[in-house]
């Protein structure tokens, strides 16, 4: 029988979590590293080239390789044989204070994102927990745990259905995952679970993102069964919608397509699809009584050195000197050095400042002329400005866009993923624009933030609107003043060009 210290259960969720903060799993990087290579859309492996130096960055300075450093899901196996030295915590309330330490560590604090009372005043509770925790009781006297920090923006894409018993689950994954946009920051991977109820085919889908990327030995030794078959059918039929990094058109959407399964009702066939964006964080550890997790930090030179220099074309701009009119000679797919001051802010700010419009309050800030940065950064440490700073998902402002735009004077806006058709317009008749930095890039994005303070709103945390000062931030024009999205052209181009590659290899 082995006796499981409550401590060292404690510190070994706290080591892990700080663990994949700044390490990517190697699997993933090797497999971004070969996506890279094979990618032959420029925008699209610009985009690539970005996490990938982020990532070394992130693993040499020990610093979030995002700023959504997520919500902690940990799936706990625990051994009938198993005893614990002590009962006073449950397993849920041993992984919060693991959470907590990690996420409060002075050394690397990790940003709190997690809001209590979600239906109401969506309050932070600063320390990142409550973390969602699975537990099993397997047979065994160890303890075994798979804990992963699962970013917001992929989380949301979720989507779940009832199949009927001979529907396809490859057509219903490749009609669906155009209409999740670009906000879970492909390429990563698809975790589906199948069978079971709705709930436990939800647990499945996320279990399943536990697994390394090996995709490639798939395809080497061949499918055995019928899960390895669809696995291979959806990873080719995905890759082939030419969705590319970020959304932008290209040869790689998924590095891999993960599948669990479990038996069901005869009349039912649930699916759930969660995808994992580029920041794939987790890792798995067994305690048997012997001590804490033993993490052993990974060969940095494992990680390819891979360099990206913006293009001869690019465009410097001053955005302290900016006037209105001037964006609208930038065009889609352009990329930009913005130095000067931005504002940020993102879903609590702007349903505040709404709110202020609709009660004819001013604004704590002036937006005339400026642009605002969708963004909750992570805390600075030393003597960083701010800690990591990529953007979140621009969709989600896409309700607050002709408003801020009509009525504030703002110029644009930055953030990451495709706007929706009526904020496309929206932009258009504005004569604004919308601009992209890299998601899952955010560690290196931070570099070009020389200066931030924090301007209103304090209390909403990283949700706050800050000042930032910037030094050639490297965007992407990606909807420009005629309405043109990158987010709708790209994958267009890439699926015909992917059909056209495929029509000659059969030719
Ligand atoms: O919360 C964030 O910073 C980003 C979020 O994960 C998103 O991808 O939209």
């Amino acid at each position: 029988m082995a006796i499981i210290k409550q401590q060292d259960f404690i510190e070994s969720i706290a080591d892990s979590l700080q663990y994949i903060s700044y390490y990517h799993p190697l699997d993933f990087v090797q497999a971004l590293e070969k996506a890279y290579h094979k990618e032959e859309s420029q925008a699209a492996k610009d985009a690539i080239a970005q996490i990938l130096i982020n990532s070394r960055m992130s693993a040499t300075g020990k610093r979030p390789i995002c700023q959504d450093t997520g919500i902690v899901t940990c799936f706990v196996k625990v051994g009938m044989a198993v005893q614990w030295d002590k009962t006073d915590m449950t397993v849920q309330q041993m992984v919060d204070e693991g959470t907590r330490r990690a996420y409060m560590n002075p050394d690397n604090p990790l940003r709190a994102s997690i809001v209590s009372d979600p239906a109401g005043t969506r309050k932070n509770t600063k320390d990142n927990t409550p973390s969602v925790v699975h537990i099993d009781m397997v047979e065994g006297n160890e303890v075994e745990v798979m804990i992963a920090a699962k970013g917001g923006g992929s989380e949301n894409k979720t989507k779940m259905v009832m199949l009927n018993p001979s529907d396809s689950v490859a057509d219903w994954v490749v009609e669906t995952l155009p209409k999740m946009g670009a906000g879970w920051c492909p390429p990563g991977m698809l975790g589906i679970g199948i069978g079971g109820t709705a709930e436990k085919a939800g647990v499945l889908a996320k279990e399943s993102l536990m697994d390394p990327v090996d995709i490639q030995e798939l395809l080497d030794r061949g499918p055995q069964n019928a899960e390895e078959e669809l696995r291979l059918e959806i990873y080719e039929r995905v890759n082939k919608l030419g969705i590319g990094a970020q959304g932008l058109g290209g040869l790689t959407t998924v590095v891999d397509v993960k599948i669990n399964s479990a038996p069901t009702h005869a009349a039912s066939k649930p699916v759930v699809m969660i995808p994992n964006c580029a920041a794939t964080r987790h890792v798995h550890f067994h305690l048997d009584g012997s001590g804490p997790a033993d993490l052993q930090p990974p060969k940095l030179e494992d990680w390819p050195e891979i360099t990206w220099e913006v293009g001869e074309s690019v465009r410097r701009v001053n955005v302290d000197e900016l006037k209105k009119a001037d964006v609208t000679e930038w065009k889609t797919g352009e990329t930009l050095l913005l130095s000067g001051k931005i504002y940020t802010g993102r879903d609590a700010a702007h349903k505040r400042m709404q709110e202020m419009m609709a009660n004819g309050e001013e604004l704590p800030v002036d937006l005339t002329d400026k642009f605002i940065y969708y963004v909750g950064p992570v805390d600075a440490i030393g003597d960083e400005a701010v800690g990591p700073a990529g953007p979140t998902t621009a969709t989600r402002m896409d309700k607050f866009t002709e408003l801020m735009l009509s009525k504030t004077g703002l110029i644009g806006s930055i953030g990451k993923a495709e706007r929706g058709a009526a904020t496309c317009e929206s932009i258009k008749n504005n004569k604004s624009v919308y601009l992209m930095a890299v998601g899952g890039a955010a560690y290196l994005v931070s570099k070009a933030i020389k200066k931030a303070k924090v301007v209103a709103f304090e209390d909403l945390g990283m949700e706050a609107i800050y000042e930032f000062e910037v030094e050639d931030m490297p965007v992407t024009v990606a909807v420009d003043s005629t309405g043109e999205s990158a987010h709708v052209t790209g994958p267009a181009i890439w699926q015909a060009k992917i059909e056209e590659l495929d029509e000659k290899l059969n030719a």
